[in-house]
């Protein structure tokens, strides 16, 4: 199917910061809501980007899990090339952390295992996805979080170099200590997002510098708040281990009693 831009209407800008020009758009022919990623060929003219775009739509055009953003298509014009991705009606999760500070027990526990579900789907297809983090969620029709973002996943094992815009924050140590690296990584940042979701800050923040973070990452320096049930607790310990195959693997965290005790499983 050749999309254009005559096939759509569009409506207002969305995510402006992280994302980019990201707009609401309706399909004219089925009225169908999308949001249409603008990127100009200028900004992808590098090569290495051009490669990595290709790589991103490769990758998340073979995927279909309620659990991960859909990208429906793709078209360009002489200026721009367009990205028909799914709307995510209930918008960016970090916007609803950054509002409630913290979310409840019961909210982290159904996001988390949402995560290792999305997570499970990826790995058994040998996509880890390395950026896993509030910034890159957002969230569906039913409060269902969806990954948004591909921008650094990767075919498994893969020792490249991560060099990262953002924050080190969800970076395990292994990726900071410059190592090679599997999809184990997914399962500390799950660990550090679990974290963040009942605290309202990541583990090993550090504002003074991101060498101080990086310290804390490579120690392990974890302290959880009284606050934090055991169970929390418990998950968020296995999961920020230093040593990858010590971490709970995503089977594990789907049957953890924590994970159990707010998402009983519905008769299948
Ligand atoms: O760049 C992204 C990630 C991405 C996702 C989005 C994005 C941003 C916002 C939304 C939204 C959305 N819904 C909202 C509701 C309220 C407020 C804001 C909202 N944003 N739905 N779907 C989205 C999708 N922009 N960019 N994917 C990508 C890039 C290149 C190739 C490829 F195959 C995928």
């Amino acid at each position: 199917r050749k999309w254009s831009l005559d096939d759509f209407d569009i409506g207002d800008g969305l995510g402006r910061g992280k994302f980019g020009r990201v707009y609401q758009a309706r399909e004219k022919s089925t009225g169908f809501v999308v949001a249409l990623k603008v990127l100009f060929k200028s900004e992808v003219k590098q090569p290495n980007l051009a490669r990595q775009l290709r790589r991103e739509v490769e990758i998340q055009s073979h995927l279909r899990h309620e659990n991960i953003l859909r990208l429906f298509g793709y078209f360009h014009d002489e200026k721009r090339v367009y990205l028909i991705l799914e709307y995510a009606s209930r918008g960016e999760l970090y916007k609803i952390l950054r509002k409630y500070g913290r979310f409840s027990e019961r909210r982290a526990s159904k996001y988390i295992m949402q995560m290792a579900r999305a997570l499970n789907y990826l790995h058994r297809k040998h996509v880890i996805h390395r950026d896993i983090k509030p910034e890159n969620l957002l969230v569906g029709e039913r409060g269902e979080l969806k990954i948004a973002d591909f921008g650094w996943s990767v075919h498994a094992p893969n020792s490249r170099r991560k060099t990262t815009c953002g924050t080190l924050d969800y970076l395990p140590p292994e990726i900071v200590e410059g190592r090679d690296h599997d999809e184990k990584v997914d399962l500390w940042s799950l660990g550090v997002l679990c974290y963040e979701f009942l605290v309202g800050v990541p583990p090993f923040e550090d504002l003074s510098s991101q060498q101080a973070t990086f310290k804390r990452i490579s120690r392990v320096d974890l302290k959880i708040p009284e606050h934090i049930s055991p169970g929390a607790t418990d998950l968020i310990r296995r999961l920020l281990k230093h040593n990858p195959a010590d971490r709970l693997h995503l089977d594990q965290v789907l049957q953890h009693p924590w994970i159990l005790e707010h998402n009983p499983p519905t008769a299948q």
